[in-house]
């Protein structure tokens, strides 16, 4: 795979199209005047509103009602309700909002028919009603390895990299990792066991969804094969892993990136081999930290490369000698990258691959970014500029002092 053409911008799949076709465009707020306190109030004792199909988890309900202004907390739960989601609905357009709500029906038809036992909790944390029946017409499945649906460090992880991990100090983070090139991270992390038991998880997903006839969505806009795991149930335990064990890694080796304050992700595997994907265009992924660990099983090719990191506005420039890399996929080992570092993938020229990848994001950087424009803490070519600026200037200097020194000679 060539890498001298534009980049790509891999982007998470999306249900529907996002402009709200079909939606009634909504009447002017309401409440447009509405406010809210500045601090909540403690003492009140806030509705449940678990019940109710909401566009927000009931638990934002539950918790924004302590910020009611007083007059608003004795009127009915439909009032209040309403109140909220019109506070609520400044913060998300219509588009995005007809977005999530479709993408929370299609989880919550896999959720039905491949069944877990987190499906409750699951249910919960999508706001859906309890009382939403399963789908009878789907043939039903149930996942094979329950111990993957919660972190088992012992079971998922090798030693060293739990021991690395509890002693959370900069210098046993260094022990087991290293830095192929700049900013490309790479250590032992997944027990082989794990490796298969979440293959085969994997492939029985897939099995339904053959059996089930279901369309599911890919994990991206380049791929035609691989599953989002956050859609049939792992969404918990792969926050659990970004939470405990990528951010201490990523607070030290990303700090520049928000790599401190990782709150979200996009769980999902790949898949490559002669009837899969074959390989995988240049590209930067919608994430601020990535994880890429391969599964397995066997094959050759596949090498990953990186091509420098670059901000939005450099995301085509150049790459330097020293920013190219080509890494070999090893079984178990996983490889920690700025999502903004510039990389594709070769062809898997035979047997077949499958990686999990974790992107992993987070809201405060993504917000403060709107408000910067040099990214040279990070952009390879914001850097260069920067350098260039600097080394002008001090010519530009030199050049003035010794005008002023020939000037005085005269
Ligand atoms: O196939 C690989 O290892 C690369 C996958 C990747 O970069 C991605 O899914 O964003
Ligand atoms: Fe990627």
């Amino acid at each position: 795979m060539s890498c001298d053409g534009s980049v790509g911008r891999r982007e998470e799949s999306q249900t529907g199209n996002g402009n709200g076709n079909g939606v009634v465009a909504s009447s002017r707020p309401l409440y447009a005047s509405h406010r809210l306190r500045l601090n909540p109030n403690t003492d009140h004792k806030p509705e449940n509103y678990d019940d109710l199909q909401l566009e927000f988890s009931p638990s934002v309900f539950s918790s924004l009602e302590r910020y009611l202004p007083p007059s608003m907390l004795n009127v009915s739960r439909d009032a209040k309700v309403q109140y909220m989601k019109e506070i609520l609905s400044r913060y998300l357009p219509e588009g995005e909002r007809t977005r999530v709500q479709r993408h929370r029906e299609y989880r919550q038809k896999i959720i039905s028919n491949y069944q877990n036992r987190c499906g409750r909790m699951w249910r919960k944390s999508l706001s859906l009603p309890t009382h939403k029946k399963k789908s009878l017409s789907l043939p039903r499945r149930k996942p094979l390895h329950r111990e993957l649906y919660t972190i088992h460090p012992t079971t998922f992880f090798v030693p060293s990299f739990i021991k690395a991990i509890s002693e959370n100090t900069e210098e046993s983070l260094r022990s087991i990792i290293s830095e192929p090139s700049p900013g490309v991270y790479t250590f032992e992390m997944l027990q082989p066991r794990f490796c298969e038991l979440l293959l085969s998880e994997v492939e029985n997903f897939e099995k339904w969804v053959r059996e089930a006839k279901f369309r599911i969505m890919r994990p991206n806009t380049m791929n035609k094969f691989g599953a989002v795991l956050d859609d049939f149930g792992l969404e918990t335990m792969l926050d659990k892993l970004m939470d405990d064990f990528l951010r201490p890694i990523s607070k030290v080796f990303f700090a520049e990136v928000g790599g401190s304050t990782l709150d979200s992700h996009h769980g999902f595997v790949v898949e490559y081999g002669k009837d899969r994907d074959v390989d995988l265009g240049f590209h930067v992924d919608d994430s601020e930290v990535t994880l890429n660990v391969c599964l397995g099983k066997q094959f050759s090719g596949g090498e990953l490369f990186f091509r420098g990191i670059r901000c939005d506005k450099h995301v085509n420039t150049e790459t330097q000698p020293e920013e190219i890399l080509d890494y070999s996929h090893v079984p178990g080992q996983a490889v920690l990258h700025r999502g903004r570092h510039r990389h594709g993938a070769r062809a898997t020229t035979s047997g077949h691959r499958i990686n999990l990848l974790l992107w992993c994001r987070s809201s405060v950087f993504r917000e403060l970014k709107k408000y910067q424009k040099d990214f040279s803490s990070w952009c390879g070519e914001c850097q260069r500029e920067k350098k260039e600026r600097q080394r002008q200037s001090v010519a530009a200097s030199k050049l003035e002092l010794f005008r002023r020194e020939g000037e005085s000679m005269i």
